[in-house]
């Protein structure tokens, strides 16, 4: 069976996933960077008031762009999470 308004609907999701995926990607390049740097600097992983900051704009944002701004603070945190334990292993070795 086939359902065109399905099929299209699923193509726009896949390019959208695929661009979350480039955007991901390239963020996690910047803050590998970032980990490079911070272990040089001898600059601890986390910056809290940094992370309260982004979280407030991007759930400001979110309001705006009409979507839950408590899931897109629980994405940022799950995202920051990742990036403070790679922050860890850079300084650990
Ligand atoms: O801005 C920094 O200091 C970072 O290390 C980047 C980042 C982030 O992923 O946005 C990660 C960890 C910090 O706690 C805050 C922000």
């Amino acid at each position: 069976m086939t359902d065109d308004t399905l099929a299209r609907y699923r193509q726009s999701i896949d390019n959208i996933d695929a661009a979350l995926v480039f955007m991901l990607a390239e963020r996690f390049k910047v803050t590998q960077a970032v980990g490079r740097y911070k272990a040089e600097k001898d600059l601890p992983p986390a910056d809290p008031g940094r992370e309260e900051r982004q979280i407030a704009r991007l759930r400001a944002l979110a309001r705006d762009a009409d979507l839950d701004p408590e899931f897109s603070e629980k994405f940022l945190r799950f995202i920051i999470e990742e990036v403070i334990r790679h922050h860890t292993r850079f300084q650990a070795s």
